[in-house]
């Protein structure tokens, strides 16, 4: 599929129930995602060094190899005819762990669903415990296994039931699920917490000495293969935990190893990132609809404008590496010509300085957070 077909649906109903409302209803899906698998895990070996400090950093690989790697996770737009709702089907490159979601939401259906749809594994794999009578129902039709709150047995099930442990609970309540599901966790788990400004030593203070953890911030667009995630590895976190890590994550969209002291600029950038970008299509398409467009061809054009743009950035070198934005904006702005009218009211009311401040903002929140 192409982009550009990837935007021309963006009048139907299906895509309208993406735009605006929860994620899409259970049915044959076409998922944009990611060929990740070995092919990024191989590049991720080689920028793999054997001192665990540097095993945090994937900017301390060889500059060119990180720029490399960086632009290789690129996730490689592929029509998958992907059919999360239907029975799983065996893969090559299914993860055998058993996958357990404390907490499955907005963030944690999206990194479900992604996982499924990347075939890094299968519903039936995969279980949740969540509160409500109605994400009980809304992720059991899915096919998963749903255990209650985790507060009153369900950490305790979902600890039975799996290997590898995501927290997906918002962090005020994570103090309270790290104390239900402490005494469930033995050495066969790894605990991987996507909670927003929770720090690693929190996590690992909450659990079992030697629980292996892992902090994860992914994004949204997981849940299409074009996810933008950053992790660090706790202190007890192994090799195999930093591989299977990265497969899971990098099987829905981009995964970078960072220190722990990045993961709130991580936050306030990628985590948060999707909402501003939203805000910013919509404008877009109020923009053209203000210049008679109408709504649904201008929200399918400036969708597929940042689309193309983003992509830009990673591949217009053609050589792997990744081109500043700057001279990308002065190859569409002709002198004299319409983009630089536009560029300029920009400027006039503050559009880079207000996105600095929002990134800013959120990466503070975050920190508060912790
Ligand atoms: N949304 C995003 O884009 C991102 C979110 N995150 C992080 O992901 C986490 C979840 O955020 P988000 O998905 O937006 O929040 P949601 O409110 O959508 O999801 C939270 C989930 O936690 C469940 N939950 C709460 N208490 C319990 C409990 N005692 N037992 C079992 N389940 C429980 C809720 O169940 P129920 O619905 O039944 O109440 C719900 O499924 C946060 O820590 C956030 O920082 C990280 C990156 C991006
Ligand atoms: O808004 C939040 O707190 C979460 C964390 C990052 C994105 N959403």
């Amino acid at each position: 599929m192409s982009p550009v077909g990837c935007a021309a649906n963006a009048g139907t109903a299906r895509e309208q129930a993406r735009i605006w409302g929860t994620w899409p209803a259970p049915g044959k899906a076409s998922f944009l995602h990611t060929n990740a698998g070995p092919f990024s895990r191989a590049r991720l070996e080689r920028c793999q060094t054997p001192e665990r400090s540097e095993r945090n950093v994937l900017a301390r690989c060889e500059d060119g190899q990180q720029r490399h790697a960086a632009s290789s996770a690129l996730p490689e737009m592929v029509e998958s005819e992907s059919e999360p709702d239907e029975a799983p089907q065996p893969q090559s490159g299914v993860l055998p762990d058993r996958i357990g979601f404390i907490g499955a939401g907005q963030m944690g259906e999206a990194l479900i669903r992604g996982f499924v749809a990347s075939g890094i594994s299968t519903f039936d794999r995969i279980s949740a415990s969540v509160r409500s009578a109605e994400r009980q129902h809304a992720l059991n039709s899915l096919g998963l296994q749903v255990f209650g709150n985790a507060l009153e047995g369900g950490a305790a099930d979902i600890a039975a039931n799996s290997d590898v442990i995501f927290l997906g609970v918002k962090p005020q309540y994570l103090d309270g699920i790290l104390e239900a599901l402490s005494p469930h966790v033995t050495p066969k788990h790894l605990v991987i917490s996507i909670a927003a400004g929770v720090r690693v030593a929190g996590l690992e203070g909450g659990l079992p000495e030697g629980t292996r953890v892992v902090r994860v911030m992914p994004n949204t667009p997981c849940l299409i293969g074009q996810a933008a995630s950053a992790y660090v590895l706790g202190n007890n976190a192994t090799e195999e935990d930093a591989s299977k890590t990265y497969a899971l994550m990098s099987s829905v969209g981009l995964a970078i190893n960072v220190e722990e002291r990045m993961m709130d600029a991580v936050t306030g950038l990628s985590g948060s990132g999707p909402a501003y970008v939203f805000m910013m299509v919509e404008a877009l398409a109020d923009g053209a609809v203000l210049a008679g467009l109408p709504r649904d061809k201008a929200l399918a054009l400036a969708a597929q404008t940042v689309i193309g743009a983003a992509r830009m950035v990673f591949e217009a070198s053609g050589d792997g590496t990744m081109t500043h934005p700057a001279v990308l904006k002065d190859k569409v702005t002709s002198p004299a010509g319409t983009t630089i009218s536009g560029v300029a009211e920009l400027e006039t009311s503050g559009v880079r300085g207000a996105l600095i401040r929002a990134v800013r903002a959120a990466a503070r929140r975050s920190e508060e957070l912790g």
